[in-house]
């Protein structure tokens, strides 16, 4: 098979020579351009792979050439070579659609995983069209936009920050960014941040040395360092506490993290994923989130559409959850008969696709025969929206407050309050819209706990 090629733009001799002297040891077909004149033309004449380009060229930037590349030869990779610090530059190309960009002084160890990544990213992109059309359901206009941006930035390394309502999708779509690109052989590591209590933080995500705090019985890898070739998820990064957002933003600037306890730095190799339900640039105004971080982050913005401005794609959603449902439970395919699919297309689902699978689901429990219809959705009769986010029941209106009689606890105390805990853990979970991060917060416990409560009383399924 032929050598894959790259060809190098620089108009310093010995930067070419460095990088001409490391990928040729890589095995690797090597050219080079000291210009953007004739980078272009060698482009032309020779398709390379990969394109490396330093940022200053004699007659004129590598901005332009990546915007002549994304142009004339978008299957083509090209990363760009910043000076050292220069976050600004790093931005705009990625901005421009590099793949990703190395900082001067080159590391080689740096430059050879760029190198690599870029050269497994196939220019036929059908696989991973198909891949998003099977696991992205729905056909809106707002989907198949979510559909292209998602291919294209699969072949990227950019941050990308996700935005978008709780359950409509956000995952799913940072999955499938991981998964069609070159780091899906890698691992994707999701991380709430919400979840996590702000003292185990730094060690939950950079890991930490034996000895370093009490518990702390052996060396343990953090979250940065599990996922190593891989991306990480960073999911509800709106919620990282101040104190965290500056450490976070020293590791994604020196691509390098500190465990705790640690007195040498540990070189990094993660692409990085966020999200959030928030308004994250209302957070940046009103100083919980910081804006150099936010503009680290945020470099692509990308956003999920809610079920309520997709209502089109309801029909296809169900059917595909239903198939789900129906084989986990190893019976035939169950169906919506045209009241439920009434019942659904005047709903107005605040908890959006996560909603609509715990409704097919309860109705799916409910229904006697394979057909579901609208009573088994069991929407509220009289409003088809339910109750708004914030909204919360009075103290006097909480589970578990009704009058009981001291006989009702007789002989199996244990019992009685798992019984009040059962009924608050759901009301809580029911009035989040079954998102358990919010559901801890409202009853002040943290989101382990609420998952082990869960497990405990058998309502996690
Ligand atoms: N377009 C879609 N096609 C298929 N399944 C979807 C789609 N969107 C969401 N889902 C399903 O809905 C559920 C919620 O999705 P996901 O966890 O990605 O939402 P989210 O926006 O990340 O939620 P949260 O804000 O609570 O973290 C998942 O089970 C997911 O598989």
């Amino acid at each position: 098979m032929a050598a894959q090629s790259v060809l190098i733009v620089d108009d310093e001799p010995d930067i070419r020579e460095l990088l001409d002297i490391t990928l040729s040891r890589m095995g690797l077909e090597t050219h080079s351009a000291a210009s953007l004149g004739e980078a272009q033309a060698r482009i032309s004449e020779v398709v390379p792979d990969l394109c490396l380009t330093d940022m200053k060229l004699p007659d004129g930037n590598g901005i332009s050439l990546v915007e002549y590349i994304q142009r004339d030869f978008p299957q083509m990779p090209v990363a760009m070579i910043t000076a050292h610090g220069s976050v600004e530059t790093a931005i705009s190309a990625l901005k421009a659609g590099a793949f990703d960009f190395i900082s001067k002084p080159i590391e080689l160890e740096t430059l050879r995983n760029l190198v690599n990544s870029a050269l497994q990213l196939e220019g036929d992109t059908s696989r991973a069209d198909s891949a998003v059309d099977h696991d992205l359901i729905g056909s809106a206009p707002s989907v198949e936009r979510l559909r292209k941006q998602i291919i294209k930035l699969a072949r990227s390394q950019a941050p990308v920050h996700i935005r978008g309502e709780s359950g409509s999708g956000k995952e799913v779509v940072a999955r499938l960014i991981h998964n069609n690109g070159p780091r899906a052989a890698g691992s994707f590591v999701a991380v709430n941040c919400g979840a996590i209590p702000p003292d185990l933080m730094e060690s939950e995500l950079f890991g930490h040395v034996k000895g370093s705090f009490t518990g702390a019985t052996s060396d343990k890898p953090g979250l940065f360092q599990a996922a190593a070739g891989g991306t990480l998820f960073l999911d509800e990064v709106a919620d990282l506490p101040l104190g965290m957002q500056v450490k976070l933003l020293r590791a994604i600037q020196e691509k390098s993290v500190r465990p705790v306890g640690a007195s040498e730095e540990q070189p990094t190799d993660v692409r990085l994923l966020s999200a959030t339900h928030k308004n994250l640039a209302a957070e940046v105004e009103v100083g919980r989130f910081r804006n150099d971080l936010y503009y680290r982050i945020n470099v692509i913005d990308v956003q999920v559409p809610s079920l309520r401005e997709r209502r089109e794609d309801l029909p296809a959603l169900a059917k595909t959850i239903l198939g789900r449902i129906s084989s986990e439970e190893g019976t035939a395919k169950a169906t919506l008969d045209a009241s439920a699919l009434d019942a659904l297309a005047s709903y107005d689902f605040p908890g959006n696709v996560r909603e609509l699978e715990n409704v097919l689901e309860r109705a799916f429990a409910l229904s006697d025969s394979g057909t579901i219809t609208g009573d088994d959705l069991q929407f509220p009769s009289n409003a088809p929206v339910m109750r708004s986010p914030g909204t919360r029941t009075r103290k006097t209106d909480r589970p578990g407050s009704e009058i009981w009689n001291i006989s009702d606890a007789d002989g199996d105390l244990e019992g009685f309050l798992e019984d009040i805990e059962r009924k608050v853990l759901s009301s809580a979970l029911e009035e989040n819209r079954w998102n358990r991060t919010a559901a801890a917060k409202q009853l002040g416990i943290s989101f382990r706990s609420l998952r082990y409560r869960l497990k405990k009383l058998g309502l996690d399924d």
